[in-house]
This record gives structure tokens, sequence and C-alpha cells, in this order.
């Protein structure tokens, strides 16, 4: 914890890591608060009929207790990768901190993933489990039988569906489990990278990850916990953005976390999740505080009780920062991973983060990993060589715009980008689909043959460039 020291030298000279020897996430972030403050509500989940509803530590420690006994029933052991394939709830929330107790590693998987992103991440990490819902449910059926690791799927819906053990049903055994008794290098989580050189990776982390993360979230929401915190984040838990800097950090400071439905962002959604809901603190990336402008007078139009916002995942920008200080009254604290170093100090000591200078995709504060794309794209029928990269966007930071080579006899045309958006946006990502492609003759290549982003990078900058100036 941060000691509460309001001037930053000393509390940079004061501040020491306190590792425990033996920690566990799934026991600090719900049975340390159960035996402490059993009624404390933990998560709330908004309902836009306003039927919202809450668990209790006491609640939600003996539902992930009785998860990981269920799980561990079913021959899942420490260490065996279970994935999570689950909207913002309590499901997901309780799933997490099964797999913890259970000293097993949970893998998040993002909603947005399409079949192939899916199928390749729960291969390479040769998950045991996946616990889902119908809709991801759908996309697992599609690729089981490739998925020769995978031995239990958990389905988290009122209904039964073939070859699935229901949620509920794993939940109602016995309550009580004895959680492992790991160190804080003992694994516990996977998060798989954007792929910047090459497929995306498994990032295997212990569980220090979580006290690691929790100075710079005290620090980015003003000493939480302050009385009356609450948190909520738009961005998916599977995120990094999403799990480690506002769902595990605020349970670990017995802070309740406001859950909300998967959707399409919408700005008055999201001040009215914030408003009906007394929401405190928020993790909003900067895209969707961009969005959130379209809102005029927002204090005016919604009660809203905001105390802090962190942001992070691309650069801010001033602009944003501005609107955000004088619409909200809130002074968003901007942060940073260390990938993301084309970042400046100046003579004050003070950093400006400019975004990256690599071929990674900075697209609504997702990193992008062009190959990924590339390699969707041409397994198209109609595509024969693709380049993806960064075209700059007011909004989204970057969208990715793909260059594409059809094959012989193929009609360029919007009915054809149409279908090769579809086609990424089903097999890849509904995050990572181009928005904008263009189809060219041929790409630029070195002489062994790989594509050169670079330069098409700088050509897709300057055309921005010129339809700002034209005012397009
Ligand atoms: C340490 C760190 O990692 S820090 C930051 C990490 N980054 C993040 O957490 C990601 C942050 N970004 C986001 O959460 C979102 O992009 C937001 C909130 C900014 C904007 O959300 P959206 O506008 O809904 O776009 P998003 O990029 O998520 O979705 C991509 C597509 O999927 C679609 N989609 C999203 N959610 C759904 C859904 N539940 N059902 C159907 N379609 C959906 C969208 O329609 C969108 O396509 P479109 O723009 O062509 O309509």
């Amino acid at each position: 914890m941060l000691p509460r020291i309001e001037n930053y030298e000393d509390l940079y000279c004061e501040f020491r890591w306190r590792i425990p020897q033996r920690f566990n996430i799934g026991v600090a972030v719900s049975d340390a608060w159960a035996a402490r403050d059993p009624g404390r509500v933990c998560l709330e989940h908004f309902s836009p009929d306003g039927a919202h509803l809450s668990l209790t530590y006491a609640e939600f420690a003996a539902r992930s207790s009785a998860f990981a006994a269920g799980l561990a029933a079913r021959g899942i052991r420490p260490g065996d990768r279970v994935a999570i394939l689950l909207p913002q709830g309590f499901e997901a929330a309780i799933a997490h901190t099964a797999i913890y107790k259970l000293g097993a590693i949970a893998l998040p998987l993002a909603l947005l993933f399409g079949v192939e992103a899916l199928a390749y991440r729960l291969r390479d990490a040769e998950a045991a489990a996946i616990v889902t819902n119908r809709f991801g449910y759908e996309r697992v059926a599609a690729i089981r039988d490739d998925l020769s690791d995978l031995r239990l799927v958990v389905l988290a819906e009122a209904e039964e569906l073939p070859g699935t053990v229901r949620f509920d049903r794993l939940i109602s055994g016995e309550e009580r489990f004895t959680a492992a008794d790991t160190t804080p290098d003992d694994p516990a989580l996977m998060i798989y990278t954007s792929g910047t050189t090459g497929p995306p990776k498994g990032a295997l982390h212990g569980h220090r990850v979580l006290p690691g993360h929790l100075p710079g979230f005290q620090f980015h929401h003003h000493f939480l916990p302050q009385p009356g915190d609450r948190m909520w984040t738009p961005a998916d838990w599977a995120w990094a953005g999403g799990l480690l800097n506002a769902l595990l950090p605020s349970l670990f400071f017995g802070v309740p976390v406001v859950s909300s439905p998967a959707q399409k962002f919408d700005p008055h959604m999201a001040f009215r999740i914030m408003q009906d809901m007394d929401v405190r603190n928020a993790f909003i990336p900067p895209t969707a505080l961009r969005l959130l402008r379209s809102v005029e007078r927002p204090r005016e139009r919604y009660r809203l009780n905001l105390r802090t916002i962190g942001s992070a995942g691309e650069a801010l920008g001033r602009e944003t920062y501005e609107w955000a200080k004088a619409a909200l009254g809130i002074e968003v604290s901007e942060f940073y991973g260390q990938t993301e170093c084309n970042i400046v100090m100046d003579d004050e000591g003070y950093f400006t983060f400019f975004g990256r200078d690599d071929d990674v995709i900075t697209s609504s504060g997702y990193r992008i990993g062009p190959g990924e794309i590339e390699d969707c794209l041409v397994g198209h029928p109609d595509v024969q060589m693709a380049a993806a990269v960064g075209r700059p966007d007011p909004i989204r930071t970057e969208i990715v715009k793909a260059y594409v080579v059809l094959r012989p006899g193929v009609a360029a045309g919007e009915g054809t980008a149409a279908d090769i958006r579809e086609w990424v946006k089903n097999r890849l990502s509904m995050h990572e689909y181009p928005r904008e492609i263009e189809f060219v003759d041929s790409l630029p290549l070195t002489t062994s043959g790989k594509v050169i982003r670079q330069l098409l990078r700088e050509r897709t900058v300057a055309e921005g460039m010129a339809s700002v100036a034209m005012g397009s």
C-alpha cells in the first residue's frame, strides 16, 4: 500500500516494495475481506432496467471456493490453464478468483476474438478448461475438435448444452476449499501479447502481478481506497487494463466494482452507468473519453459523482485531457506501460508520451500486431498479399488500414472490401478488422520478400495529413 504522502518527492523516497513471501491473488481479493467484513459489497452489476444485482465478499469468497472445489473435482489441477471467455459480471470475477485459489492459471480471452484467435490461444496455452457463455460456447464448439487438451467446458447460462457443465452446478457442491499456498512467483495468469514480433505469445505472470500493480493504481486514483469509492471500466476485463487496472486491485482494496453488459460503446449509456451506479473511480481508455465528448454538458444531464479517472493504452492528448477537466471536473491520470517506449522527459522531469514508434497499431487502446491481421487476410480466397498498418485517426488514435493485392480476376470494389472486413471480424477479432482497405497492384518488398511496412505507414500518415489539410 502507498503511504499517504501528498508530496511526490517524499512519497518517492519513502516508497518500498513490500511483497509478502506467500501470496495468492484469489485469497487476497475474496477470503481476506470475507473474514474482515463479510457483508461488504464487492461487486455490483448494472442492468439497464434498473434491476441491479450485488454480491458481498462473504458470497464471493464462498462461491469462488466452491468453484475451485468444482474444478478440482473435475480433474483440473494446479498449473492447468483455464480460459475465461465471459463478459464483465459475477461469473467472470468468481472464475478468476477460483482459478487463483486452485493454483491454476487464468487465461482471459476477449469476447471480441474470432474463432482463429481463440483456437490459436487455446491450443498454444494447452488450455484444459474454459468458462464461457452461450456466445463463447458457439465459437468454441466450431473449433473444439482441434483442441485436444480441452477437457472441460463450463457454461454460465441457465440452459444445458451438450458437452458442458453448468456454472451453477459446478458451484453447488462443497464451499470449503483450502486455497493453494502460493508464493508470489507461482504462476497465476497468462495474458497473450498483441504479437509485435511474430505470433502473440502467452506472457505468464506470477501472483505478484497484483501487488506489482497496486502502488501505480493507488497513485492514479489519488490514494484509493477513499470512503464511497466505486470502480467501473468500459474495457473488457479480459484485457490487462480492465483486469489489472480496475477489477483485481479494487477488489483487493475492498472497493466495489461495477460491471456492465458487453455492448458496443455508447457514450450516453456510459454516463448513465456512472450516474446510476454512483461510480467514483473509472478506468476509461482515451478513445472512450473521446467518444464521451460527443455528449454536451454531461454534468448538467447526468448526476456524476466521479472522483478519479485513470486512462491508458494509447496517448490521451492535451485536448481530451482539457475536455475532461472542464466537462467532468477531473484531471485524468494517464499511465503507460514500459513497452510504450516513445516517451520524452523534459528539463523539469515531466514525461510526454507520444505513442509507439514501431509496427504495432494502437487503435481504441488496443495494441494490435499487424502480423496476425495479414495472416488472416491472406487466408481469404480472394487475397494474394496484404499488409496492415495504423492510419492516424482523431477518435481511435489509429485505425487498421490494409493494403490488399487481390488474386488475378477478382474485382476490387466495396463488395469485396466488405467481405474481407467480415472475414477478419469473424475469424480474428471484431477490434482488429481493417476499417479501411486499399486495393493495390503490388506491395513494397525487401529483397528477401518481406513487406516494408514502414513505407506504407509513411504513405498512410501522409494521406491522413493531406485529408486533414483538405478538411475531409
Ligand atoms: C495496460 C493496458 O492494457 S491499458 C488499456 C488496454 N486497452 C483496453 O482495455 C481496450 C480499450 N478499448 C475499449 O474498451 C473499446 O475499444 C472502447 C470502449 C474504447 C470503444 O468501444 P467500441 O466503440 O465498442 O469499439 P471496440 O473497439 O471495442 O469494438 C470493435 C468492434 O466490435 C463491435 N462490438 C463491440 N462490442 C460488441 C458487442 N458486445 N456485441 C457486438 N459487437 C460488438 C463494435 O461494434 C466494433 O465495431 P464497429 O466500430 O465497426 O461497430
